[in-house]
């Protein structure tokens, strides 16, 4: 898997075959009376087929056998998978957690669907409209298993160890401080090595795309051409006890067998595709005069509502970068907001806080719910002597910020025995330098 080939660009009209199997694409039409190679032609469809061309995404897979060929799905246990969000009373306070466990092999094999666990969540999948955080963390890979989502979008943040991840469109090898998206509706197996942990926003009913840059210009951030797309991978391979497909549909588990692996698509082509993305491309912008910049400079992706300027949900990052505002409280500023802030840390640590948020922990600081930089940080950054200096060196902190009211599930809040009943404490310190005789 090292040195996988990937196509480049976001969005892109792309079109790959198996080099095992040239000319699989069909030439000036997608449905030929008779595929090359005897291939079925299957489209997925990522958008109403009447949507405008620039959020018109569909794909054509030309695979052996089109996927309709399986035995009836059931429902299955889905562990601690959940869209129900009113398990426990609402909870407005900060809310930190520890790095959440991974389970041994020996202790329970989990793999990356079974791995699951949904921390938070608002909305509804039926009437296609909100989003879930969801960690992973799992010990085992997927074998004759494959997974795909009839709810929404996957945008995996792996955090400790390698995805090897099988799609329909090919191979993605997914590292920390790299993140994927794979869209509603496409199969994928993932293969992990040891202990493996990871975040996974999921949206309903809409899809990423690239923030607008505005005064930015044409270029910066997140830069079109670093998305990288896999390129076609076959496989002709029969299982006879048995493929198991399993989907999430409305909020629920469900599986289904068939006789052969998924991956069978010979070629294909299209704009609806899964891609992945390495953090360390990313343009940074920042403050080079004085003050704090809002962290939406920071956006890699983000998933539009309908209202003008106001995400479903944005992933941003706070990458490495040089700070050097002249006369300037540099950390975040102390702040209240009408949106939801989940975070979480891929590595080092966040600069609001140098202790207590942990790689592979998380916070949520919901809407309007008062936060900002620990006590420490406060002291720290307003003696400091204001040089240009490195700031987010070797870390990589990142936050899924949403519109909706994020409800926290009962794993979350009791079951993962996470949750940091003192973080309120890294606060207390904070004391009024208050003179009224002194300017
Ligand atoms: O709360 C946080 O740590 C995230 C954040 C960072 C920042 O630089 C400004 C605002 C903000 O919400
Ligand atoms: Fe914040």
């Amino acid at each position: 898997i090292a040195g996988v080939p990937y196509m480049s660009g976001f969005g892109n009209e792309f079109a790959s075959e198996d080099p095992r199997c040239p000319g699989a694409l069909p030439e000036g039409q997608n449905n030929p009376q008779v595929c090359p190679y005897g291939l079925y032609a299957e489209q997925l469809s990522g958008s109403a087929f009447t949507c405008p061309r620039p959020t018109n995404w569909r794909s054509w897979l030309y695979r052996i056998l089109p996927s309709v060929r399986h035995t009836p799905f059931h429902p299955i246990d889905q562990g601690y998978l959940t869209h129900k969000w009113d398990e426990v009373e609402p909870d407005p306070n900060q809310l930190r957690w520890k790095p959440f466990a991974i389970l041994k092999v020996s202790q329970k094999k989990l793999d990356f669907v079974s791995g699951l666990h949904t921390l938070c969540g608002a909305g509804e999948p039926k009437s296609r409209n909100g989003i879930a955080v969801h960690i992973f963390a799992c010990n085992t890979s997927m074998i004759n298993r494959c997974f795909y989502n009839s709810d929404g979008d996957f945008l995996i943040v792996p955090q400790q160890g390698n995805l090897i991840i099988t799609t329909e469109f090919g191979k993605l090898l997914v590292e920390p401080n790299e993140i994927c998206v794979i869209q509603q509706g496409m199969r994928f197996s993932v293969e992990v090595s040891g202990e493996t942990r990871g975040y996974v926003l999921e949206v309903y009913g809409v899809h990423f795309e690239l923030p607008d840059l505005g005064p930015i210009g044409a270029n910066g951030l997140a830069n079109p051409r670093d998305f990288l797309v896999p390129v076609a991978w076959y496989e002709n391979r029969q299982v006879p006890e048995g493929y198991t497909v399993i989907n999430k549909y409305q909020g629920r588990l469900f599986a289904a067998q068939q006789d052969c692996s998924p991956f069978n698509v010979v070629a294909w082509h299209g704009n609806y595709t899964p891609y992945k993305y390495n953090l360390s491309n990313f343009m940074v912008i920042n403050a080079v005069a004085f003050d704090h910049a809002d962290p939406s400079i920071f956006t890699v992706l983000t998933a539009k509502s309908t209202r003008p300027g106001v995400a479903v949900a944005d992933f941003v990052i706070f990458p490495p970068r040089w700070g050097v505002a002249d006369g300037t409280f540099r950390p975040p500023y102390y702040h209240r907001n009408c949106m939801s802030e989940f975070m979480g840390l891929i590595k080092g640590h966040y600069e609001a806080k140098e202790g207590g948020f942990q790689p592979g922990g998380a916070s949520l600081h919901s809407i309007m719910t008062p936060h900002g930089p620990d006590a420490e940080c406060f002291e720290k950054a307003t003696a400091a002597k204001l040089q240009p200096e490195r700031v987010a060196e070797g870390t990589m902190a990142f936050m899924f910020e949403s519109s909706f009211n994020l409800a926290v599930t009962k794993w979350g809040l009791e079951t993962s025995h996470c949750l940091d009943k003192y973080y309120y404490k890294c606060w207390e310190p904070l004391k009024s330098h208050f003179n009224p005789s002194r300017k």
